[in-house]
């Protein structure tokens, strides 16, 4: 970690097949720890506002639709400038809030831009054919270098799944490795579309492919899989991060995305976070939540504890 408490960006290792081929992921295990995080109390819950106005700082507030428009964009990036109704801030004891990030596709970067000017809020794009990611080659990379060229500092791309699931895995590093130059000083997610990968051993090796070919972030889904983000696949991918963190040092962060849209979603992903990995991974530059539609519900909850129960001695879990 660098002095002002901010990880670098990622470098990566070579390609390293030994510290996933031999790998196989038990599912009922998995699944099992998964379905004890939600009762957990890690997060305490007289504290739950506190952590949930955590987790609006970790959104990357998305819209990724056919029919975007600037004027969403701009509606989008004025709720991620003020989260919050200012009465609410209030009874939280603080004085400003924002959202990690904001998440379109390359073509609304540059309004984006343009709508968080001066906010330190970070523009982050799709990119690679999202969400499929099959066209060719340098059409992906080029894709990412306009989306940073109109002020990208985050590039989410996507993996070619077929890579995965055909155990291709020097193709997928090789692939990945070239996105991570195309991207510059930008920082890297790498989308597994994990719904797409079929085993839990794909996703525990897609994700240490990732990381050893400089993924900043690894995240679970593009939101339009079937299946997106799950406590499973969640649990797998940050096992992973674990593991690649030990041996190298290099701490990834992780994005879960797609579908996530309750406030007891966000807790219960705080919760995985906290207890596989610690507080320091319930921060927005190692923990992002892509979500296009959960900072409303949050929103209510917030108000409920706000006009009932909360106090705010609890909001020390902010600290
Ligand atoms: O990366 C973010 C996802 O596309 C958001 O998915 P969602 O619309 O299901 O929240």
């Amino acid at each position: 970690m660098s002095e002002n408490g901010t990880f670098p960006r990622m470098t990566g290792t070579e390609f390293i097949p030994e510290w996933f081929e031999n790998v196989s992921v038990n599912r009922s295990a998995a699944e099992r720890r998964a379905a004890s995080l939600p009762g957990r109390r890690t997060v305490k819950k007289d504290h739950q506002a506190a952590w949930l106005a955590r987790a609006i700082t970790c959104i990357d507030l998305t819209t990724l639709a056919g029919d975007d428009t600037a004027g969403r964009v701009q509606r989008l990036c004025a709720k991620a400038r003020h989260p919050l109704r200012p009465d609410l801030l209030a009874a939280l004891g603080l004085d400003a809030l924002t959202v990690g990030a904001v998440c379109v596709y390359p073509t609304m970067v540059p309004h984006a831009v343009k709508a968080l000017e001066g906010s330190g809020i970070p523009v982050a794009s799709v990119a690679t054919g999202f969400p499929a990611g099959l066209t060719p080659l340098p059409l992906r990379l080029a894709e990412i270098r306009y989306a940073v060229d109109q002020g990208a500092t985050e590039i989410d791309i996507v993996i070619t799944r077929e890579q995965a699931l055909t155990g291709n895995w020097a193709a997928l590093y090789d692939e990945i490795r070239q996105m991570r130059e195309a991207c510059g000083d930008a920082h890297m997610k790498a989308i597994l579309a994990t719904g797409d990968l079929k085993t839990l051993t794909n996703v525990y090796k897609a994700s240490m492919v990732a990381m050893q070919a400089g993924a900043d972030f690894i995240k679970t889904s593009t939101g339009k899989e079937e299946v997106n983000a799950t406590l499973p696949v969640s649990l797998t991918m940050v096992r992973a991060l674990r593991d690649f963190g030990d041996r190298t040092g290099q701490w990834v962060g992780f994005k879960p995305a797609g579908g996530l849209k309750t406030a007891k979603d966000a807790m219960n992903w705080l919760i995985l976070m906290k207890e596989e990995m610690g507080s320091r991974w319930c921060m927005p530059d190692l923990f992002r939540i892509g979500a296009s539609s959960l900072l409303g519900d949050i929103e209510r909850q917030l108000e409920h504890h706000v006009t009932g129960r909360y106090s705010a001695a609890n909001r020390h879990a902010l600290a």
